[in-house]
């Protein structure tokens, strides 16, 4: 059974200065605990979107509905961030450290975060000792670690090498279903193995073009990738991604 968690209501963002909008009339209903990947062509309004979600920018027009509460939020940015001259612990912990909570109490967290992004025993690395990988790994771990409802991630692997993203990918995976996710990417093959469904958007202005709803097959990692079932969802995303980008 689905619950929604997030509805936006024809949303839309003109910044200031800007004649047409980066997003216009976005109506979306996010279902609790699912994947919904975010692709499109450069400039339609991706970030955008996810900086509305995340409370950085307010829309021109429109409404952003939680079920309750606003949930507790990890954001994941391109770049992994971290402070060079702070250890992974360090790193990890900052938003609990932000939230007032002492550096022994916050230990057990930033353990547990560090063992869901496969880091576990890395808490005193410096930042300059770690691959992109593992860089991008303690900013997961970071986003994770006050235990969010939802993660927001914006292209967090677009500048990884292609087994490393795979990697990162699983270990994503691995969160499905207890956290709800929006992802951004430029990717038909990474929306494909992450997503229960997909919001194609087409620009000027950045809309909705067609949300696509995965068949999620059982499998996961390599048997995954080499299944017909994927290749037919890439097969689909590509060919939907070639309509939103058609003039209309
Ligand atoms: N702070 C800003 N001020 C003015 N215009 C902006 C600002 N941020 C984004 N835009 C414009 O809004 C539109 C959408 O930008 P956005 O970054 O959301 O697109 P995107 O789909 O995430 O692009 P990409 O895939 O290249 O990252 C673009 O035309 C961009 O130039």
């Amino acid at each position: 059974m689905t619950a929604p968690l997030l509805t936006l209501i024809n949303l839309s963002l003109t910044f200031p200065g800007r004649a047409a909008p980066a997003l216009s009339g976005v109506d979306l209903v996010v279902q609790r605990g699912e994947t919904l990947c975010l692709l499109g062509p450069s400039g339609c309004g991706k970030s955008t979107l996810l900086r509305l979600v995340a409370g950085f920018a307010t829309p021109t027009a429109g409404a952003i509905s939680w079920a309750g509460q606003k949930p507790e939020i990890g954001f994941v940015f391109q770049e992994p961030n971290l402070m060079p001259w702070a250890d992974v612990a360090d790193n990890v912990a900052l938003p609990l450290r932000l939230a007032g909570m002492g550096r022994r109490a916050a230990a057990p967290l930033v353990e547990a975060a560090l063992a869901r992004v496969g880091l576990a025993g890395q808490e005193r690395a410096l930042p300059r000792q770690l691959s992109g990988g593992m860089k991008m790994r303690v900013s997961l771990a970071r986003a994770l670690v006050d235990e969010p409802e939802v993660l927001l991630l914006d292209e967090p692997f677009a500048s990884l090498d292609e087994i490393t993203r795979w990697e990162l990918n699983d270990a994503l995976q691995s969160l499905r279903g207890g956290v709800t996710i929006l992802f951004v990417t430029h990717s038909v093959f990474e929306a494909a193995y992450l997503a229960d469904r997909v919001a194609l958007l087409r620009a000027n202005p950045g809309k909705i073009h067609a949300l696509v709803t995965l068949d999620k097959a059982s499998a996961s990692g390599a048997a995954l990738r080499a299944s017909p079932e994927y290749a037919k969802t890439c097969a689909t995303l590509s060919e939907g991604l070639r309509q939103a980008m058609m003039p209309t």
